[in-house]
């Protein structure tokens, strides 16, 4: 249940004997002063929303004329050559532009007279360039953002409202990186719009092999959702309606906590979905970056030992580099009451993260704590039911393959991306391809040792539609991996290249093949060791059934590209069930926890181990 709404209050109107400042703000001013020294600076700038005329406020350190200078001056040199400021070292110098009206629309920045796009400069590798103004964001990234665009009242009522609820959030999930367990550094929940109802309450509830508690939207989101959703149909005009039937709330306190470099899990969602993201509270950094190959990643580093400066090495980089443009990653700073919206496409090529912070400046309501919504589209032709059971007997996962062109990817380019099915097994060990284990969230860590390696192609249409011819059909009985002499990997799916112009249709005569047929000679089990090379892929496959056992599978089977193929995935609440559990239903019961995936995998090892002994004539 949600705890009541508070009253909502007009801005005029708005008391600020709530707010309860921050020691450092306190010693500054009281809340009294503060209260004043707003009035008057709104009434000195009329159309300054309240969260502008606090930030500087506390950027003057409660001087009422310092921040009106400040403010000024910033409405003033507000010019495209001062829209970006790059910086490795001071991201939180005070030049940002703040925004100046309330319910700043996406309109003022797609609709409005036309301006010359900035020109964006590429941030090298290991570089991060800030971004501090909606035109620089949407030069640079995949995505638009609305520096204020909720009345300030609801914006504080959703903040409120969400900051009590976040209190009963399940405790950050344990996860297994390699052989630690590291411990996600942030609370989020899972909500659906929607009452939970016989068919939800089956619905959207597993997330890489873990059951996930739904609760219902509260009074104020689900009243921002409506808002959330005008905006992108009308501005972004989507092909197909978009709704905001579920969103991920996560909440953050203090600067340790943190979300590690990730895409959204598609599974859902789709191809090219747009995900819209409400900030609350404390501002935090939100980064973004291309998902790079790792072939390209070692071309890259090989180039800069061979013989290096020729024109054609010139060339082929430059023309390479074309839809990749830099390694670096971009900075945007998500203060208060602002909406971000990644784009269709971003998900499939850009990954993105919410970094550890150095230092913090408390928002007034919500010191160190910042609340975020990430409102989804999860479409109803992909719910639960729908992804083909893998060998582990658990729901797979849909991935995308890395794309050729990160730039192609965006809404408008008719780049043909592909997409698999994938055993989550292969995700429940999490890592991050470079190492960011530091918030490293959701699955994605195929460290080649995990799953059954069930791998799928299919295919949508171009609304984004599963063509459900391209998934094989979910067999009511798949063999148990724990006591089944069949449990064998389909041979169609694991060869994804040569599926690459060829789906996974039924055959002619209008049979559809089995899911689980005979093993094929090439198959090998998955290792029985722990395996920490992230290129070992997620293809490595489960049990033959046989004594004999194949070599692993040659180099020729690469798989989808690795860099996506093993990237963090979306945040998880964990499956502590502490709100709202709801009814486990039969279908439910083949969604097992991640525990109980690593023990059937478990199992499943020893078992081919002893079969495998047993097959050399050594036992
Ligand atoms: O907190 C944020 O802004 C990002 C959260 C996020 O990446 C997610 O929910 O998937
Ligand atoms: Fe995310």
């Amino acid at each position: 249940m949600s705890p009541p709404t508070p009253k909502r209050r007009r801005i005029d109107d708005m008391a600020l004997t709530k707010l309860s400042p921050s020691p450092e703000t306190e010693s500054s001013s009281t809340s009294d002063d503060t209260e004043i020294s707003l009035a008057i600076l709104l009434s000195l700038h009329p159309n300054l929303s309240l969260n502008a005329a606090l930030e500087a406020l506390l950027a003057s350190k409660g001087n009422v004329e310092a921040a009106s200078i400040l403010i000024k001056s910033q409405s003033d040199s507000q010019t495209t050559s001062s829209l970006i400021m790059a910086s490795t070292t001071s991201p939180h110098t005070l030049k940002r532009p703040s925004s100046t009206t309330h319910q700043t629309g996406l309109a003022t920045f797609l609709h409005g007279p036309p301006r010359p796009a900035p020109k964006i400069r590429h941030p090298q590798k290991g570089e991060t360039l800030h971004l501090y103004t909606p035109l620089s964001i949407t030069a640079a990234t995949p995505t638009t953002l609305i520096p204020t665009f909720l009345p300030s009242s609801l914006a504080i009522t959703l903040l409120h409202e969400l900051l009590t609820e976040s209190t009963t959030f399940p405790p950050p999930r344990r996860f297994q990186l390699f052989d630690r367990a590291v411990v996600s550094p942030h609370t989020s929940c899972f909500f659906l719009r929607d009452s939970p109802t016989a068919e939800n309450l089956e619905s959207f509830f597993s997330y890489q092999a873990r059951k996930l508690e739904a609760r219902q939207f509260t009074p104020s989101m689900a009243e921002v959702t409506e808002i959330v959703e005008k905006l992108v149909n009308e501005t972004l005009k989507p092909r197909k309606r978009w709704r905001a039937n579920a969103a991920l709330v996560n909440r953050y306190e203090g600067k340790e906590q943190s979300v590690g470099w990730h895409t959204d899990e598609l599974t859902y969602l789709g191809p090219r979905a747009v995900i819209a993201s409400v900030s609350l509270g404390c501002e935090r950094e939100f980064r973004v970056r291309r998902a790079v190959a790792k072939q390209r990643r070692a071309e890259d580093n090989n180039g800069a030992e061979g013989v290096k400066g020729g024109e054609s090495d010139r060339k082929s980089k430059k023309e390479r580099d074309k839809g990749n443009p830099g390694e670096g990653q971009y900075s945007i700073h998500l203060q208060h009451n602002s909406l971000l919206i990644m784009h269709g496409g971003m998900q499939e090529a850009w990954k993105h993260c919410i970094p550890p912070a150095r230092t913090l400046t408390p928002h007034l309501i919500a010191g160190d704590i910042r609340i975020n919504i990430t409102y989804r589209f999860y479409r109803p032709s992909l719910k639960p039911g729908t992804a083909p059971i893998c060998n582990c007997n658990l729901p797979t996962t849909l991935r995308p393959k890395f794309p050729d062109s990160a730039a192609s990817l965006l809404d408008g380019h008719a780049d043909p991306q592909r997409y698999f099915w994938a055993c989550a097994g292969a995700y429940v060990l999490n890592h991050d391809d470079e190492g960011d284990a530091s918030g490293g969230d959701g699955g994605g860590g195929g460290d080649g040792s995990s799953g059954c390696g069930f791998f799928q192609y299919t295919e949508f249409d171009k609304d984004g539609e599963l063509v459900t011819s391209t998934v094989a059909p979910r067999t009511s009985n798949p063999p148990d991996p724990n006591t089944s002499d069949t449990f064998t990997t389909p041979e169609l799916n694991h060869d994804p290249e040569r599926k690459l112009d060829q789906p996974d249709l039924p055959p002619k005569d209008g049979l559809t093949p089995d899911p689980y047929p005979r093993p094929h000679p090439l198959f090998r089990p998955p290792n029985t060791t722990s395996n920490d090379d992230d290129d070992g892929g997620s293809l490595g496959s489960s049990g033959t059934g046989s004594n004999a056992l194949p070599p692993p599978l040659a180099p020729s089977h690469p798989g989808p590209e690795p860099e996506l193929n093993q990237q963090v995935t979306d945040p998880l609440p964990p499956a502590t069930p502490s709100h709202q559990e709801p009814a486990i239903s039969s279908s439910m019961t083949r969604i097992q926890t991640r525990d109980a995936v690593m023990d059937a995998l478990r199992r499943r090892r020893q078992q081919l181990h002893a079969r495998r002994f047993r097959g050399s004539g050594s036992g």
